[in-house]
């Protein structure tokens, strides 16, 4: 009996999974943690805020499975994408990580868009186009404002990257992560030298890239005393969170979507084929299993979209309150629509200068129609993504529906009716962390490969959301209106 452990590193928290190879999960621990925005438009965390809430957790699932943690053998992760950690020569970070969400490099990405060719480059190489919050502009960003600290750097990488050098001494990085940082050749599974060159950013500051499910090396003395771990354990590259959270929704192969609601919310998808939108509105990366990508349309204000109303506007506790005001209301909020660009938009638009928005107030309106038409809000931008991927022939024969807003049974049965497919959720709860579970596992050998250990692990629960077809004409009639509504106002931004 071993056990394995998968760390997911979050926007809004860190969770750990500690799983027994045989039985299953054997407990979860997550710490919360803010995003820092220390002025409009700028989203950053510190690399060691993830190390604490790491040592919290590991020190949690110690003290509550003694025995279990002994046993562990291998290490997989799974992290936010996009972000950029600079590390110096002796590994301290130069400055807190820029995250996903930043919108501080439109400049830098129309610079880089004139420099790049949009064929060759973007699209045949790159496979995406360049935005805010991409690890790429943000570089530029550094290298144009910050001098100084540019000057320091020693090696770039990903957040989850960070994580497991501080538990190795090693720097290096992987495949799908690596392809997310748009300076990737999607395609060749190899950093894009010729289009480093052409932005004139040294080639040496670019760490080695690994296939994901490679081992890295195994437990530093120094981390084995701050952690508990042993020495002996190996570590595994992991992925990007969309592409764990698909092997933990058992998502490995074509005609699943999978529906995550975490802070951003995403329409994603496994491909066998290297296939991308042909207006770049969505993403296509590298998938950790070999030769595979996965393919999504990315929302910026999914889950971050519902935290808003319940902080800022109705300072309400917790989301479950929230949940029971969105079920007294009719599909529809009776004519309340909501737009959630509150830092702009990636899919379908790629517009960082797209704004947030309630339209259709009346008087009868209150905070519960509010919360519902936030929720619906987010679902229909999903459905754009939803369009997209269905416009590239790609096949959508049932949605699974994860992350934290999956913990809510009215947006489950809302997905349901909006995108009128048949939803489903998996019975982990954890699914990005036991994707960073499953990833060790095959890395190290403990399992023969991914499908026998999705096989194994990852089940649905029994419950199914089946479209309401009342519902569905409502939403078909709003989500027309949803897109008006953008493109109606867009000049104005
Ligand atoms: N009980 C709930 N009901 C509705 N939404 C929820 C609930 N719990 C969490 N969420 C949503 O999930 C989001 C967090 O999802 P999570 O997957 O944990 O994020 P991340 O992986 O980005 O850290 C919250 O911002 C919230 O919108
Ligand atoms: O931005 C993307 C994908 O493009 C995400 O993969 C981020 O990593 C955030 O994921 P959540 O924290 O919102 O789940």
């Amino acid at each position: 009996m071993e056990s394995i452990l998968g760390i997911d590193i979050g926007t809004s928290s860190l969770k750990v999974m500690l799983l027994d190879s045989e039985l299953g999960v054997i407990g979860v621990e997550a710490k919360k943690y803010d995003v820092s925005i220390p002025q409009t438009g700028y989203a950053e965390q510190s690399p060691e805020l993830w190390w604490e809430a790491l040592l919290y957790c590991l020190k949690e699932l110690q003290k509550k499975y003694l025995e279990e943690y002994k046993r562990i053998t291998a290490i997989g992760f799974s992290g936010q994408m996009h972000g950029l950690v600079m590390v110096d020569e002796l590994g301290i970070p130069v400055r807190p990580a820029i995250l996903w969400m930043d919108q501080r490099s439109e400049n830098e990405c129309m610079e880089i868009q004139q420099l790049l060719s949009l064929k060759v480059d973007m699209e045949e190489t790159l496979h995406n186009r360049i935005f805010t919050g991409f690890a790429f502009p943000s570089l530029m960003w550094i290298k144009k404002y910050e001098v100084e600290n540019y000057n320091k750097i020693y090696k770039i990488m990903q957040p989850k990257d960070y994580i497991r050098y501080k538990l190795t001494g090693m720097i290096g990085t992987e495949v799908t992560d690596a392809s997310a940082t748009l300076m990737f050749d999607v395609g060749k599974r190899e950093w894009a030298f010729r289009v480093i060159d052409k932005i004139g950013l040294p080639r040496n500051i670019f760490p080695d890239c690994y296939e994901s499910m490679d081992i890295q090396g195994k437990v530093t003395k120094e981390a084995s005393i701050i952690t508990g771990l042993n020495e002996n354990i190996n570590i595994v590259y992991g992925m990007g969170d969309q592409q764990a959270q698909s092997i933990g929704n058992g998502a490995i192969e074509e005609g699943l979507i999978i529906c995550n609601i975490g802070t951003g919310g995403q329409i994603s998808t496994y491909s066998e084929t290297d296939r991308y939108d042909k207006n770049l509105r969505t993403h296509t990366f590298c998938h950790g299993i070999k030769k595979a990508y996965t393919i999504f349309g990315a929302i910026l204000n999914g889950g971050m979209s519902l935290n808003w109303l319940k902080n800022n506007i109705l300072e309400e506790s917790n989301f479950e309150n929230l949940s029971k005001m969105a079920e007294e209301i009719e599909a529809g909020s009776e004519g309340l629509i909501y737009l959630p660009y509150l830092t702009g938009e990636r899919t379908p638009y790629m517009n960082p200068k797209a704004k947030g928005m309630f339209f259709g107030f009346r008087l009868s309106h209150d905070k519960r129609h509010m919360t519902r038409a936030v929720m619906e809000g987010v679902t229909f931008a999903l459905k754009n993504s939803l369009k997209l991927l269905e416009g590239m022939n790609i096949q959508s024969r049932k949605v699974i529906a994860s992350g934290g807003g999956a913990s809510s049974p009215v947006w489950l049965q809302m997905q349901a009716d909006i995108f009128n497919k048949e939803v489903q959720v998996c019975q982990v709860i954890e699914q990005a962390c036991l994707g960073a579970c499953i990833i060790a596992g095959v890395g190290t050998g403990i399992f023969k490969d991914v499908k026998t250990a999705c096989d194994k692990f990852v089940s649905y629960e029994n419950q199914i959301y089946k479209p309401n077809l009342e519902a569905v004409e409502v939403y078909e009639k709003l989500f027309y209106i949803f897109k008006r509504l953008y493109r109606s106002t867009e000049d104005l931004l």
